[in-house]
């Protein structure tokens, strides 16, 4: 062989092209690149030393043993204390609560997840209630905002326009290679906080770390990544510190072409079985990507099916509460949109699937406001696609006060992305014609809620049964302690993507996703109910995670879109089996 580098790569590279592997396929899929394609060098090597407590994944910070520190160049490096994981646990839980300013938490946070995966993720899956609404809504909101200024090493995978025509290369810089669950996002519609560009990143970084901590992926099986395609946001195109691209947002062709790119790349690099989950994507795409890519692709739109299945599981287990079928309850939403239409779409298919009616009728209990009124048949020609459904017969009605006083609806549910909607003569009404007003103001973060628990319940002299996307602390109201829940999508997206992995998932349908909302409805508890919950806490949640795979595995068996064959009789124990720990690895 040639001691000349770039002889030694093309022998190399011919040689496997010509199929003379020794019977060894190229599991990196470099064989199935054209010669003049561009492929990245790996370099595996044994970490030690000051690499090794460089390397997240590895570092353990003080907790590396006297044994540890001598076998691999340590000695020295640390000071000579040895700490357990659990009291590095505590001493971090301490430090962060030192912190009053919830952004501060947030980049401690980040900064832990980049020098001890291990720790941050025993952190966040030990104190799941206390620091979900830092890595995740509302802080992460603020932290996208912010995203410029308190950008220090970068997460996840950037793809730019001007990478067009070498996505694949791009992904392949990646370094990981076994990924499982991509979350994407081009930034458009970030929480209701609208277009932050490349900015979003922090949203795929936030959906994937609780991927691992309440669903038990592993780490390097997530992958965040980021479409930058511009923005059309001015206040960051005029920011000189600004990190995305500084032009207007590509639109049309160039947008769907640069999309498809992406699509294939996915799926030439990491095969039929990666799941790609769309995050944030604004409605004008959203919904065409998801019909697009769902038959050949394992795609899920978070905003609008797993919003839609933390929602069904919310009614369904509502009826215990309210003595009341679905199909016996009138729903109100503000907002049409991803999540609004999502929801509405699939509360209707339970409903035709449990009273055996045609979707065509159960659509016409569910009524739906945009920003323009009521949607109604005379608006039929001039609404999007997503709407057209959900337009009934009724004359037009401009405001939410108006329209709900026109269909006295049973349930009250807030997907605008607009703070403050939900004013006090709407919730009053609400409480006139309800004996418990079921009122769910999702819009996130907390400044975008339609409104607070504390409305909620005062407005209604204490009989709403209120949950919000965005955590409210308990409420006192006259003398009686009521316990907001929380109606996110982050219920369902952990143990969902768990099920469709474990099964070896190639496609996901909407029976998967009412299998989730049963599953997570079974889980609330008596005790809950009393509490006023309609979800359960947050703290067995990884419990939840391995039922709602659970569930969701057998329906992809039972569907034959299961690859993971035979199928394992325990789901559940496959499950909680497959699921990642953050325990300390001992060395050898
Ligand atoms: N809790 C959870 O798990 C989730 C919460 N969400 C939250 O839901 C919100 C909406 O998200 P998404 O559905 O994707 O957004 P979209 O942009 O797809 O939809 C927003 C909808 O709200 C309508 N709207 C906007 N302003 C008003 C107004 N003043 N009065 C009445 N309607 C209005 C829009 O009307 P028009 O069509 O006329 O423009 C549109 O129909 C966001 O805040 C997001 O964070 C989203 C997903 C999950
Ligand atoms: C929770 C979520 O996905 C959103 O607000 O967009
Ligand atoms: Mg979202």
């Amino acid at each position: 062989m040639s001691s000349n580098p770039t002889q030694i790569s093309d022998d190399y590279v011919s040689e496997n092209r010509s199929g003379v592997g020794g019977g060894i396929s190229d599991v990196y899929g470099e064989d199935l690149a054209t010669l003049d394609q561009l492929v990245t060098p790996w370099v595996t090597s044994v970490a030690s030393g000051y690499t090794l407590m460089r390397d997240p994944r590895y570092n353990k910070g003080l907790a590396f043993t006297d044994k540890e520190r001598d076998a691999h160049y340590l000695t020295g490096l640390l000071p000579p204390v040895i700490l357990s994981q659990d009291v590095q646990e505590k001493k971090m839980m301490h430090n962060l609560r030192q912190y009053t300013v919830p952004l501060h938490r947030y980049v401690a946070l980040m900064d832990l997840q980049e020098r001890n995966e291990r720790l941050f993720y025993k952190l966040l899956i030990d104190n799941v209630e206390e620091l979900l609404p830092v890595v995740y809504t509302p802080t992460v909101g603020e932290a996208c905002q912010k995203y410029g200024s308190i950008f220090r090493r970068p997460q996840g995978l950037y793809i730019s326009l001007k990478e067009k025509g070498k996505i694949l290369e791009v992904l392949k810089n990646w370094p990981q290679r076994g990924i499982q669950v991509i979350v994407v996002t081009d930034g458009e519609r970030i929480l209701g906080l609208g277009d932050l560009g490349c900015q979003g990143m922090g949203i795929p970084v936030g959906k994937l770390s609780l991927y691992t901590a309440l669903g038990g992926i592993r780490p390097s099986a997530c992958l965040p990544i980021t479409i930058d395609v511009g923005t059309n946001n001015e206040k960051l195109l005029n920011d000189e510190f600004y990190i995305g691209l500084k032009q207007k947002r590509a639109t049309g062709e160039e947008y769907a072409e640069f999309l498809h790119e992406f699509m294939c790349a996915v799926k030439q690099n990491y095969g039929e079985k990666v799941l790609v989950q769309f995050e944030d994507f604004a409605n004008h795409h959203a919904f065409e990507l998801l019909s697009k890519y769902c038959s050949s692709h394992l795609v899920f739109n978070d905003d609008i099916q797993g919003t839609a299945s933390v929602v069904l599981a919310g009614l369904i287990a509502a009826q215990k509460v309210l003595g009341k079928s679905l199909s016996d309850h009138t729903f109100l939403f503000l907002g049409a949109g991803e999540a609004g239409t999502g929801i509405a779409e699939l509360i209707a298919l339970k409903i035709s699937k449990e009273t055996g009616t045609p979707i065509d009728e159960t659509r016409k209990k569910i009524w739906l406001v945009d920003s323009k009124g009521l949607i109604v048949s005379s608006r039929k020609e001039s609404l999007q696609h997503f709407k057209q459904p959900w337009a009934h017969d009724h004359e037009p009605v401009k405001e939410l006060l108006g329209a709900v006083n026109a269909i006295k609806p049973t349930v009250l549910i807030g997907t605008s992305g607009v703070g403050k909607t939900f004013t006090k003569e709407v919730v009053e009404a609400m409480a006139t014609f309800n004996e418990k007003p079921l009122i769910l103001a999702l819009s996130n973060p907390t400044s975008q809620a339609e409104c607070t628990a504390e409305e909620a319940y005062t407005w209604t002299e204490g009989r709403a049964i209120f949950a919000s996307g965005s955590p409210f602390a308990p409420v006192e109201y006259e003398g009686k302690t009521f316990f907001p829940g929380q109606a996110n999508n982050c219920y369902i997206f952990p143990g969902l993507g768990l099920g469709l992995i474990m099964s070896g998932a190639i496609r996901v349908r909407d029976d998967m996703l009412l299998a989730a909302s049963e599953a997570l409805a079974s889980q609330v508890t008596e005790e809950n109910f009393a509490d006023g919950l309609i979800y359960p806490p947050f703290t067995n949640i990884r419990k939840i995670s391995a039922n709602i795979a659970a569930s969701v595995g057998a329906k992809t068996y039972e569907l034959g879109l299961a690859s993971n064959l035979p199928r394992p009789k325990d789901l559940v124990k496959m499950a909680e089996s497959c699921m990642y720990s953050p325990v300390y690895r001992n060395f050898r």
